[in-house]
């Protein structure tokens, strides 16, 4: 087969939407209802409202006596009428000149109005001395002051995980609507793969792609199925992609997108309607996307090189997950560079880099390993805390410019 090097230049906005229509949202029947422990991870399906008042009820938010303010004037001695420790359910009654001792997170007794806190007392034989000034309402937790009854917690598409799980709990509910995981299939491509843990003889290189899409696929929400590396015939690549059709929602092939002759992947889904695109983003050049058999699994194509196919996965897989999830993609946000570095003309370049704060609070940025974004670095992610984007028209970065950057998690 002849090379071929004509193929369509898109920008990474363009190839993005071409693989966001690939699919579609999940719906109501794509829905697990999970216990909270399970439930890390994944995004809600529906919103979570509060049961009742959270707080449930007026309570004390110091160790010390419940008081009513109206009746003190200081110094004051109190007579203490009763104890309310944390769950109990007494509602002890007192009048002019008592109170009622109290621990944090015990209910407020309804006779009283405010809390005074144990260091603020004296205690005496006839009672206790309060010592400083009460205001009204003072230490008293207020019912629903957190959220009311059935006002939203956490809306649809929130990604759970400790801070929104135990919100979900404290809102007094023990599961939640997840979105279903999506299951995707994971096969890379190319003779010279070896499996880690492996002998490697001349040409050949570990194979680690799988393992990243693996562990970020699961990352985001999604059910991976790795199968071992196919050998670059078209036999062995079509016969996986037919393993997989039944059920899997999607396939991401990693390898042999570019324009050789031995490019498998792209000759095999090209047979069945792909379209391969030079895409402006460095690295991540070379990307294709296809339906493959009767029922049309999405398939998108990655260039081999491992930082290219890790940054490639970022850019326009990680989004796909977002869509079946229904949930945004996170935003860049801007940075300062602390180094200068080049970037190629007419690319994006996507940078994994180091993060720092200067004394005044600005985020810094310089990229985590000295070869940048060379597309065959396998550390330079490993190191990294973030991709920073540079623009297409840029070709030199300077000390003190601006960047836009994604935290990589
Ligand atoms: N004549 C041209 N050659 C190349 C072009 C081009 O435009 N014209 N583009 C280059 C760019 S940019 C990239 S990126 C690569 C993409 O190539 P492929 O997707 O076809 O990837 P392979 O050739 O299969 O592999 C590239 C590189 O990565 C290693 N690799 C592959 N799979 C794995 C894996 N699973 N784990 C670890 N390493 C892997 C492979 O051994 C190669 O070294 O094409 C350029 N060429
Ligand atoms: O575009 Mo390639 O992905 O730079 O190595």
């Amino acid at each position: 087969m002849a090379l071929t090097n004509t193929r369509a230049l898109l920008t990474v906005e363009e190839y993005l939407a071409e693989v966001l229509a690939l699919i579609e949202p999940f719906g109501a029947a794509d829905v697990d209802e999970l216990p909270l422990r399970e439930a890390a991870g994944r995004t809600l399906a529906a919103p979570v409202v509060a049961r009742g008042d959270v707080p449930a009820f007026a309570n004390s938010a110091m160790d010390g006596f419940a008081v009513r303010s109206a009746d003190l004037a200081p110094p004051t001695v109190l007579r203490i009428d009763a104890e309310v420790l944390a769950g109990s359910s007494a509602d002890p009654a007192f009048g002019p000149g008592a109170c009622v001792r109290i621990m944090t997170g015990a209910p407020l007794p309804t006779a009283a109005d405010a809390v005074v806190p144990v260091e603020q007392t004296t205690l005496l034989p006839q009672g206790v001395r309060i010592d400083a000034p009460v205001a009204a309402g003072q230490h008293v937790r207020a019912a629903g002051e957190d959220v009311r009854q059935g006002a939203m917690v956490l809306d649809a598409g929130v990604r759970l995980g400790a801070r929104t799980l135990s919100a979900a709990a404290g809102a007094g509910h023990a599961t939640v609507r997840v979105v279903r995981r999506p299951r995707v299939g994971v096969i890379a491509t190319g003779d010279e793969l070896v499996p880690p843990g492996g002998d490697l003889g001349r040409g050949q290189i570990f194979e680690s792609n799988a393992t990243f899409l693996a562990a970020a696929l699961t990352r985001d929400g999604g059910e991976a199925t790795v199968l071992p590396a196919v050998r670059d015939t078209d036999a062995a690549l079509a016969g996986a992609l037919d393993g997989l059709a039944a059920t899997c929602d999607l396939v991401v092939v990693s390898g042999g997108v570019s324009v050789g002759d031995a490019d498998v992947t792209r000759i095999v889904l090209e047979r069945a309607g792909a379209r391969f695109r030079h895409v402006r983003l460095q690295p991540g050049k070379p990307q294709g996307w296809a339906r493959w058999g009767g029922r049309g699994l999405p398939v998108i194509a990655l260039p081999g090189n491992p930082l290219s196919a890790a940054v490639s996965y970022e850019t326009f897989v990680a989004p796909v997950l977002d869509r079946f999830h229904r949930r945004p993609t996170p935003a860049w946000t801007p940075a300062v560079a602390a180094a200068a570095w080049s970037s190629p003309a007419g690319r994006r370049q996507l940078v994994p880099v180091l993060l720092d704060v200067d004394a005044s609070g600005r985020q810094l940025v310089r990229p985590a390993h000295r070869h940048g974004s060379a597309s065959h670095m396998i550390t330079s992610l490993a190191a990294a805390d973030a991709l920073a984007a540079v623009a297409e028209d840029v070709t030199a970065v300077a000390v003190g410019d601006l960047v836009a950057i994604r935290r990589l998690p």
